[in-house]
């Protein structure tokens, strides 16, 4: 970089430290850099929510400043925002990514055929299920969120309930407590649907099995009180497509919900896809409620092996989604 672009670069986070809205808008018309970054990976838009400055944040997102960095340590500008009290700004920045997110072109991957064509490992105590390089599919801390997933979709005996991934079947174990009339599984790993016969579960009270990826049998199925959905290795973008598929799989008074693991290494992230898929699930047709649930996965022990630490927060946000009835 050159010393004069420097130099003007440099004038721009002081501008935006100091506040001066108008010479913030004069640098950036004569070329300041908006992807420049200090020797902390902090960017105009860090410095800018840090201080509050709702309009300084609105000019830099104007002038193309991306509303997803995040510094050295992992943080995001709306992060930033938050820890200092700024609600303005980390709203503006909330709705910059959703409608960001929105407008995207989304691409047509095939998501997780690798996932599927290769070995898993079920852990001996029955705790984790990795995948070839040691990610994790599903692991045992999440049981008391599928006890409650499970609890806030059975509000009744009798119900035809429908459960898409069986990893390590935490949750169809919970379904199984509550007298059900029929319990559908949806299963595409041939290792996991092996665990599953190798446990007799095709002969479990109502249990009937669909092997196959939900893509690909959603013509077998019916229709259900309940649903939960859980896969491993899908898109944002394969989630939507199941929910535009809920309407006609769920009763009227039926309940839905699914694992909530959208960017759930990054409170920001998490709220802006939150928010996403409670809109796309209200195009649709259903209301999303989000039933907050203290949660602790800090100790160092339960990821032991694990590649990657999928879930990093404090709080777990279960939704609960229903149709929304016309009167
Ligand atoms: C996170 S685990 C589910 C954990 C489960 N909720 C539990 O309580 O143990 C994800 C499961 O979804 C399966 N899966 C992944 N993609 C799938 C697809 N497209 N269709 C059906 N099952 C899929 C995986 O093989 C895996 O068993």
């Amino acid at each position: 970089m050159d010393e004069i672009q420097k130099d003007i670069n440099l004038r721009l986070l002081d501008a935006i430290s100091l506040e001066n809205t108008s010479l913030v808008e004069q640098l950036l018309e004569q070329g300041a850099d908006v992807w420049f970054r200090d020797e902390k990976g902090t960017s105009p838009l860090h410095f800018a929510c840090s201080n509050g400055n709702l309009e300084i944040v609105k000019l830099l997102l104007q002038y193309g400043h991306a509303w997803n960095v995040i510094d050295n340590e992992g943080s995001t500008a709306g992060e930033y925002a938050k820890r200092k009290g700024h609600n303005l700004v980390y709203e503006l920045l909330l709705e910059e990514g959703c409608r960001t997110e929105l407008i995207l072109e989304k691409d047509e991957r095939p998501s997780n055929i690798d996932y599927l064509s290769q070995p898993l490992k079920y852990s001996q105590d029955g705790t984790k299920l990795l995948d070839y390089e040691n990610n994790g599919v599903m692991m045992g801390w999440e049981k008391p969120l599928m006890d409650r997933h499970a609890e806030i979709i059975c509000i009744r005996e009798g119900l035809d309930i429908l459960n898409v991934g069986f990893g390590l079947g935490l949750i169809d174990t919970a379904f199984q407590k509550y007298k059900l009339r029929s319990h559908t599984i949806i299963e595409a790993h041939p290792d996991v649907y092996k665990f599953m016969m190798d446990r007799d579960w095709n002969n479990k009270p109502g249990v009937k099995i669909i092997y196959g990826r939900w893509q690909d049998v959603l013509d077998q199925l019916g229709t259900y009180d309940g649903i939960f959905f859980d896969t491993f290795g899908e898109y944002y973008e394969d989630l939507r497509k199941f929910h535009e598929a809920l309407p006609n799989l769920l009763k009227f008074d039926g309940i839905y919900s699914f694992f909530n693991g959208l960017g759930a290494t990054n409170t920001f992230f998490h709220d802006v896809y939150c928010r996403i898929a409670e809109m796309h699930l209200a195009s649709v047709g259903l209301q999303t409620e989000y039933i907050e649930i203290p949660i602790d996965s800090s100790n160092d022990e339960i990821w032991e092996g694990v590649k990657r630490r999928y879930w990093t927060l404090d709080t777990y946000r279960l939704p609960k989604c229903q149709l929304m009835l016309e009167l």
